[in-house]
């Protein structure tokens, strides 16, 4: 506003005719900025008040507030409201609050909200294309088709002797790091990624050696981004139309490189006169099973075996990180998932397969307290893809409920961790209670009040996976360690720089020998 002030002196200064079409025309646009921000007040949808440009996202956009914590806001300012309207910058965008709604959008009524609101470019990003998370479409229906075989129950249960053994090796690494404080995320990283690799490409990532693995530098490698790619993706977000003519892509080019060479050393490997396919089996070779079925091109089986590496490690190892600190600041929790550990392995003669893992069923409690009070995806963002009657549930005095049309490429928002939170469906919901998931305990919602892996058609791919390898590392941990909150511990506090839902200070904790 003062630049703009200052701009319009300097012009009547020089030439005061000049100002009358451009103050015109500022005038003209700040009307129709206004006017547009009027939108949901015109439908009579609740909505909080939009800044001037950035409509309601602007906390989130100077990097001062996670999307989350909008959200958060938003869905408590409204307590009846079965969505609430806001503005990203100028697009008119709608929060879902009812759980009802919320499964009909994920569920029953998918066909209209069946993509992610996230852009990526073949011509780009050839390899992140196939990310069943970012890809869309026809795409997106081959990528779940081919990916999800490699997922089952029963695949999992073949994998779990590698898991099992990479456990144990965990186990043996934070062996050598007790009474030092450690960040629990990073730690948890090394375990998730050597995991994913044994069970991907049947090799050791080298992820617990003394100096950082290749594979783990590539882990991190993969988030980061250059900074045009930084712009793009927050103008893909905000403004995609702009965003899809910056010719920039998202993966880095050495990510490119090393993904591309790993995948084409193993597919060789694998070829190679006199090597025996059938010792494999791994997650490359159940891809590469179907290879020639599928007509799968050697770029498409890296872009699968990218978003198995990718999606496998790091959502996992903030699960870990956050169930540690969890375990940490309630001894009480800790000590019953010990006991409860050591008697299903004792009844097991003190061997564990995936079998026992999948029994202790209080393990499954705290992974599923902890994916409440922290999902990674504490938001879901979707955008719908036909014109849609979005009910409200209040009737008009004809009996006609007040609905709206929803236009297609309008952005909804899922506030999942506001849903969780809130006491209606989870009484003292700041309370760490494992039982609250005990069958006995449950309770049933019309519509979806728990949805850390999502929900319907898109619903995490990985799952069973991500769910496995979370339990498995609190087995080797708990049953060998007590873990203790560090002295340089920082309370909570998300970071608002990333896009899952993590603390910025970390985790810090101590592990104790029992
Ligand atoms: C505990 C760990 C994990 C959590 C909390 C998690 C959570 C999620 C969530 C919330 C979504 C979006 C669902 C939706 O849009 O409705 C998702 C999608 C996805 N996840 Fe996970 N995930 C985890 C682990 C994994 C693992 C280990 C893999 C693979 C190895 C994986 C692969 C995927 C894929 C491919 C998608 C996209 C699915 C689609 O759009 O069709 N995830 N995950």
């Amino acid at each position: 506003m003062i630049v703009t002030g200052l701009l319009l002196a300097g012009l009547f200064y020089h030439n005061p005719l000049a100002t009358v079409p451009v103050v015109a025309i500022l005038g003209l646009l700040y009307w129709l900025v206004k006017y547009n921000y009027r939108f949901w007040e015109i439908d009579g949808v609740p909505f909080p008040k939009p800044s001037m440009l950035v409509g309601n996202l602007g906390p989130t956009l100077m990097l001062k507030k996670h999307i989350s914590q909008l959200a958060d806001g938003w869905y408590n300012a409204y307590p009846n409201a079965t969505f609430v309207g806001y503005f990203k910058l100028f697009t008119p965008a709608i929060m879902v609050r009812d759980p009802e709604l919320v499964k009909n959008i994920l569920t029953r009524d998918f066909d209209y909200f069946a993509t992610n609101d996230v852009v990526v470019d073949s011509a780009q990003d050839p390899l992140l294309v196939h990310d069943a998370f970012l890809a869309t479409g026809e795409r997106w229906k081959r990528s779940r088709a081919l990916l999800t075989p490699s997922f089952t129950g029963a695949k999992i249960k073949q994998l779990f002797p590698t898991m099992n053994s990479v456990g144990d090796a965990f186990q043996a690494f934070v062996g050598q790091h007790v009474s030092k404080e450690v960040e629990a995320k990073e730690i948890a990283a090394r375990f998730t990624t050597q995991n994913v690799v044994a069970c991907t490409f049947g090799v050791d990532g080298d992820c617990f050696a003394e100096s950082e693995s290749e594979f783990r530098r590539m882990g991190k490698r993969v988030f980061q981004t250059s900074l045009p790619a930084t712009i793009r993706l927050m103008l893909s977000f905000f403004l995609p139309s702009i965003a899809k003519w910056i010719p920039v892509p998202f993966l880095l080019n050495d990510v490119d490189q090393w993904i591309r060479s790993l995948v084409a050393s193993h597919v060789q490997k694998r070829s190679g006169t006199g090597n025996d396919s059938s010792t494999h089996n791994d997650l490359l070779q159940s891809l590469l099973k179907n290879k020639e079925k599928h007509n799968i091109s050697e770029t498409e089986l890296t872009g699968h075996a990218l978003t198995i590496f990718l999606e496998g490690f790091e959502t996992s190892s903030g699960v870990i990180g956050s169930a540690l600190s969890m375990l940490a600041n309630s001894p009480d929790v800790q000590e019953k998932l010990f006991q409860e550990i050591k008697k299903q392995i004792d009844a097991n003669d003190g061997n564990l397969d995936y079998d026992v893992l999948q029994k202790i069923e209080y393990l499954d409690w705290v992974m599923l307290e902890t994916l409440r009070m922290h999902p990674p995806a504490a938001t879901m963002l979707k955008l719908s893809t036909k014109k849609y009657i979005m009910r409200r549930g209040e009737r008009d005095s004809q009996g006609h409920d007040l609905g709206i049309y929803v236009r297609e490429g309008t952005p909804i928002l899922i506030p999942v961790l506001a849903i969780h939170m809130d006491p209606k469906y989870y009484p003292e919901p700041q309370k760490f209670d494992p039982e609250r998931f005990s069958p006995d305990r449950k309770v049933e919602y019309r519509g979806t009040v728990f949805m850390p892996f999502g929900e319907g058609p898109r619903m995490c791919l990985g799952m069973r996976f991500g769910q496995a390898q979370v339990k498995l590392a609190l087995l080797k941990l708990i049953l060998n360690y007590r873990v203790n909150i560090g002295p340089n511990h920082k309370p909570f506090c998300v970071d608002p720089r990333s896009m899952v839902y993590q603390s910025k200070h970390g985790i810090r904790v101590v592990f104790e020998k029992r």
